[in-house]
């Protein structure tokens, strides 16, 4: 792997002359400096959704803790279905969940009536349903011989005490939180946060409910990528707000998230022109550069580096762009620092519905709507926006990217492809 590039105004050629890599190159390059996190906070299981384990957990206690019932129904032993049936016992006693009897073994040609989840007592080693079973008095009648052991959940079938649960990355499903809470945790070690720094640069940007004046846009990338984030319990975020294109301002705003983030996402000021800064200012702080241009379409511009400890993510301002470097370069390395195993970004199989010429040797993502399905169900995409990395309104209709591969200069109808989707929640 290549080395960083140490930033001064002569040596960042991120504009005219840096090198161009491809996306999977990039993407590598910025997990390979992406470091996981080290500490850990102990959160109550209701906080802990999405967090990601600090380490390995291991039972305390056998799952179920005793053996019980899976059903309302007539505890009986086997040994008394000797001969033909129709068999019948007589009702010893009764018990349900929460109840436990300490009594003594069961007796010959007895039944307990006993309820879902009731502990199965002592000698009793079947569980008939109630509906396969006729009640009269104190009296069952059973006409089907029950199969050893049928409707009795063993103590520790499910978990052994002492056997692995989870291992350290893995993220707290809802069902992962309910077997630890199986096992009588209160709270879970995760590790902390990431924080996230936010800047959105340009001296253009306004934010929604202010008034817009001449040659002014609203900042739509910081709620974007908010919102994003928002989604993301492993992550908080620190919001810089906008930064005017000016090479001060960008140090200055940088050295601050520098002292407090693990990750800086900034948008905006990274191509070519003379009120480009982001990258100089990155120079001002001994910033290093990885990435400094990609063979992508939308996000060529991409930066991606280091200012001391802090992994620098430099998306380009076009939303697509931002949106598109944002899923596919930097939210991987950014779940690397979380400490979350499976980072890519999750392809499901497509096929293209329309046609378009691409240029070769450059992957592109466009954003697309699925439309049906092919014969073997899979998504026909078709293509939104024809390709303009400002449009919003084609990112807003879209249900997902699909990625244009390198190695094709003419996407057809009927192409495989690959489809990331936008769903969320
Ligand atoms: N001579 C060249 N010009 C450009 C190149 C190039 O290689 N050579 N690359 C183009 C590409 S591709 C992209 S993408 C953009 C990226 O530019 P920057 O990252 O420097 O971004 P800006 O110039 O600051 O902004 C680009 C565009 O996006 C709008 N913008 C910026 N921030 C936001 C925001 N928070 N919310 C909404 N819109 C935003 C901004 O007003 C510009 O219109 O450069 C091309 N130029
Ligand atoms: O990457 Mo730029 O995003 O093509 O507009």
């Amino acid at each position: 792997m290549e080395t960083a590039t140490a930033l001064t105004n002569e040596t960042c050629g991120a504009g005219a002359d840096g090198k161009v890599i491809p996306v999977d190159i990039a993407a590598a390059k910025a997990l390979t400096i992406a470091r996981v996190l080290s500490e850990t906070e102990h959160v109550p299981l209701i906080d802990a959704t999405g967090r990601v384990l600090a380490g390995d957990v291991r039972a305390s206690i056998d799952l179920p803790p005793f053996d019980n019932s899976a059903m309302d129904g007539y505890g009986v032993r086997i040994a008394d279905f000797i001969g033909a049936g129709p068999w019948e016992l007589l009702i010893g006693g009764r018990i349900a969940a929460g109840d436990f009897h300490a009594g003594q073994a069961a007796s010959p040609n007895e039944a307990i009536r006993i309820f879902t989840g009731a502990p199965v007592p002592e000698g009793f080693d079947v569980v008939v349903m109630q509906e396969h079973c006729e009640r009269s008095g104190d009296e069952i009648t059973v006409a089907k011989r029950p199969r050893q052991g049928e409707n009795i959940r063993h103590a520790g079938e499910d978990v052994t005490a002492g056997s692995r649960l989870m291992s350290a990355g893995d993220q707290l499903s809802p069902q992962r939180l309910a077997l630890l809470a199986g096992q009588g945790l209160a709270d879970v070690e995760v590790l902390r946060k990431v924080r996230v720094g936010l800047i959105s640069t340009g001296s253009e940007l306004r934010d929604p409910g202010e008034p817009l004046g001449r040659g002014q846009i609203y900042n739509s990338n910081r709620i974007m990528i908010r919102a994003m984030f928002s989604a993301f319990p492993w992550a908080e975020i620190v919001d810089y707000g906008i930064v005017p294109d000016r090479r001060d301002a960008l140090a200055e705003a940088f050295g601050k998230a520098a002292s407090l983030c693990d990750v800086l996402v900034t948008t905006g000021g990274v191509s070519a022109g003379e009120e480009d800064h982001v990258v100089s200012a990155l120079g001002h702080h001994g910033g290093t550069l990885d990435v400094l241009k990609v063979a992508m379409r939308p996000g060529k511009p991409v930066k991606i580096g280091m200012i001391g400890t802090m992994l620098f993510a430099g998306l380009p301002g076009n939303p697509n762009a931002a949106l598109v470097t944002f899923r596919q370069i930097a939210l991987p390395a950014i779940r690397t620092i979380a400490g979350i195993r499976s980072v890519t970004p999750e392809w499901s199989p497509a096929v293209a519905g329309f046609t378009y010429q691409k240029r070769l040797g450059r992957t592109e993502f466009v954003p697309v709507k699925a439309v049906g399905l092919d014969e073997i169900g899979r998504p026909v995409l078709d293509m939104l926006g024809r390709g303009s990395s400002a449009s919003l309104m084609a990112m807003a209709l879209a249900d997902g990217i699909a990625m244009l591969p390198p190695d094709a200069a003419t996407i057809d109808q009927g192409m495989p492809l690959r489809f990331e989707s936008f769903r969320c929640g």
